[in-house]
C-alpha cells in the first residue's frame, strides 16, 4: 500500500524540479540575449571596417554560453554558493566572446571601439598581452556589461571578450589541448617548450606588424587610439 504522504513528497519535489529548471533556463537565455548583443556590434564593426576602410581587423569570432556541466564544475571549484544570485556575481564568463585579430593593434583598437560605446559598461580589464601568464598566455580580457530588454524589465548581462591575435589564438588552443591532456599536471619540460613556443608566437606578431606597416602606409579616414 503506497503512502499518502510519500506521493504528496513526490509531487511537491517535481514541481519544484520544474520551477529549479524554469529558473535555470531563465538564467542562461539572459546570457544568450548578452551575446549576441555584443556579436551584433562586433559584425557591425567588422562590416563598417571592411565597407568604409577596406580594412578587416578581424580574422574569426567564435562565443559560447558556458555549458550547465562546466558552470557546476566551476561552481564547484571556486566553492561559490549554489544560488543563482551568487553564481550571477561571481562567475562572469557564462556569456563569452573571442575575437582573433590580424595584429596586436587591431585588438586594442577593436577593444576600445567597443568600450567607448555608451551602453557598455566596462566591469573588468585583464591585459595578458601587456603582461603575459607565468605559462605564456596572451590575450586581451575585458568583462562588460551590457543591456538586454525583456518583457520583465532591462538586465545588465555580464559578457568575457577575449581579443586575442592568430598566433596567441594558435598558441592557446593547443595549451589548453595540452593542459586537458595532462589533467591539469603538464610536465616540466612540456610546460618550458610552451613558454618557448609563446615567446615565438609573440616575436611573429611583432614581425608581422612591423611588415604590415611598411606596405600598409598610413590608412585614410581612420581614427588613431
Ligand atoms: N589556453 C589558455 N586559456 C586561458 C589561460 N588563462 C586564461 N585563459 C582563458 O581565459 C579565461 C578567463 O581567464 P582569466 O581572465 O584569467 O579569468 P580568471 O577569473 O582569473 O580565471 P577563471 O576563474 O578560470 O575564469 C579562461 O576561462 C580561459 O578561457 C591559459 O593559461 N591558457
Ligand atoms: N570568452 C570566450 N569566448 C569564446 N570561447 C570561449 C571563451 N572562453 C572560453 N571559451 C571556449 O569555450 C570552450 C568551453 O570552455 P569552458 O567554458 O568549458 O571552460 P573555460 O572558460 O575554458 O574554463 P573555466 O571553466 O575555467 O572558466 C573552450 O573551447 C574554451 O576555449
Amino acid at each position: 500500500m503506497t503512502d499518502p504522504l510519500d506521493d504528496q513528497q513526490i509531487t511537491v519535489s517535481s514541481a519544484a524540479l520544474r520551477a529549479l529548471r524554469d529558473e535555470f533556463q531563465r538564467f542562461l537565455m539572459e546570457y544568450r540575449f548578452g551575446l549576441a548583443e555584443i556579436e551584433t556590434k562586433i559584425s557591425i564593426l567588422r562590416e563598417e571596417f571592411q565597407e568604409m576602410h577596406a580594412y578587416n581587423p578581424i580574422e574569426h569570432v567564435s562565443s559560447r554560453v558556458k555549458s550547465p556541466d562546466s558552470l557546476v564544475d566551476k561552481v564547484r571549484r571556486k566553492g561559490i554558493e549554489t544560488d543563482f544570485d551568487s553564481i550571477r556575481s561571481a562567475i562572469t564568463d557564462i556569456a563569452g566572446i573571442r575575437i582573433t585579430c590580424s595584429f596586436v593593434d587591431d585588438a586594442y583598437r577593436l577593444s576600445d571601439l567597443l568600450t567607448r560605446q555608451d551602453d557598455i559598461t566596462v566591469r573588468d580589464v585583464k591585459d595578458y598581452i601587456a603582461e603575459p601568464k607565468a605559462n605564456g598566455y596572451k590575450s586581451l580580457h575585458v568583462i562588460v556589461e551590457v543591456p538586454v530588454y525583456l518583457s520583465t524589465g532591462r538586465v545588465d548581462v555580464p559578457v568575457e571578450v577575449q581579443f586575442r591575435t592568430i598566433a596567441m589564438d594558435f598558441w592557446a588552443s593547443l595549451e589548453h589541448k595540452i593542459y586537458y591532456k595532462y589533467d591539469r599536471l603538464v610536465p616540466q619540460e612540456l610546460l618550458a617548450e610552451l613558454k618557448n613556443a609563446a615567446d615565438t608566437a609573440s616575436e611573429l606578431d611583432a614581425r608581422m606588424e612591423r611588415l604590415h606597416r611598411e606596405i600598409r602606409g598610413p590608412r585614410p579616414g581612420f581614427v588613431p587610439l
